[in-house]
């Protein structure tokens, strides 16, 4: 399947926005927007971490607002489409309103693996006002091929456009994203992306198993800047795709230009794969928890490795910080 084209969709400006507990400012978004547009990115998603309308003391408070954030990109977005991030119940209808407002191009309408009929509503309503719209399946490792079908079907009757399988957790190995990945290019007939986490140190070799197996559009960030130990480093894979001979319509020496951009006025700490992302990745936890775990079996004295295992026993989808405190301080008061 070599020699395809292959799209890029840079999330550096959303998924990285965790890394910075949701503080990228508007000179931030501007600069690298304009340095995306010029590399040739194809999608630029930009908000708040969780996305849009999360901004609160629940998912942490942004620096900037939903509509500011997306306004800046969208003025310096000048061929790059413009892309947010949406999980109905995080935000409301009124924030894809104000998405729609504003012009971004790509709306990614997200839900846990097995929880897609939330998505119908808003996939409907994008869709009939003539935007491109993807179905998004967060913690894609919590499901078989055949369920993920089936929730990816059901977003493909409501209108989606693609389907983007998350690996959320960073848990997945590059056979289970191919046998997963390929269950969906093969039976549904449009378009696959994959993003990944680098939890195991997998985030490239699960993308180009996504690739080889259909997807054909790559999620990824600038020096892999993202929640945990961050996504798939968008230079590298794009040299590795080079490499192999796949047609990008990005130009790898601007993003290059734009790493560097990045490395001194964005990124304090560059993500790298410390124990506790190795500890939730192993044990399928949302990556996006792994310095919650560390403060709250910290502050309880629980043993951390024990923590994660009573979490993953709970099956935690993301979001769910309130049990991480439940197990934590029953751990501490020694009830199995
Ligand atoms: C809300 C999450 O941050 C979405 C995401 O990037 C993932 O699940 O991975």
């Amino acid at each position: 399947m070599k020699h395809k084209h292959i799209s890029l969709s840079d999330c550096s400006l959303r998924d990285g926005n965790h890394a910075v507990k949701h503080q990228l400012n508007v000179e931030q978004i501007a600069n690298y927007c304009k340095g995306a547009d010029r590399a040739g990115l194809d999608i630029v998603e930009v908000g708040h971490g969780y996305g849009l309308g999360a901004s609160s003391s629940a998912f942490g408070v942004a620096k900037v607002d939903d509509e500011t954030m997306l306004s800046v990109a969208r003025e310096n977005c000048k061929t790059s489409k413009l892309g947010i991030h949406f999980v109905p119940g995080v935000g409301k209808h009124s924030d894809l309103d104000m998405a729609i407002e504003i012009g971004v191009d790509v709306f990614r309408i997200a839900s846990h693996c097995t929880e897609s009929n939330i998505t119908y509503r808003p996939i409907q309503y994008l869709k009939a006002k003539g935007k491109m719209v993807y179905g998004v399946l967060i913690m894609s490792h919590m499901a078989d091929a055949e369920r993920l079908l089936k929730e990816a079907s059901g977003m493909k009757a409501a209108g989606a456009d693609g389907i983007v399988l998350m690996d959320s957790a960073g848990y997945s190995t590059p056979d289970v994203v191919s046998e997963k990945v390929s269950v969906l290019h093969e039976n549904l007939g449009i378009t696959i992306a994959y993003h990944a986490h680098n939890n195991l140190g997998l985030a490239v070799a699960n993308s180009i198993a996504a690739v080889e197996s259909g997807a054909e559009i790559i999620d990824a960030t600038i020096k892999g800047f993202g929640a945990g130990s961050g996504n798939t480093q968008l230079e590298a894979v794009v040299a590795v795709f080079e490499r192999y001979g796949y047609e990008m319509n990005v130009k790898f020496k601007d993003l290059v230009n734009l790493s560097l951009y990045a490395e001194s006025n964005i990124i304090s700490s560059v993500p790298d794969i410390k124990a506790i992302n190795i500890m939730t990745g192993m044990h399928g936890l949302f990556t996006g928890y792994g310095t919650y775990v560390q403060k709250v079996s910290s502050d309880f004295g629980v043993d951390i490795f024990d923590l994660c295992e009573r979490l993953a026993s709970r099956k935690l989808v993301a979001s769910q910080e309130d049990i991480i405190l439940e197990e934590a301080s029953k751990m501490a008061k020694g009830v199995v």
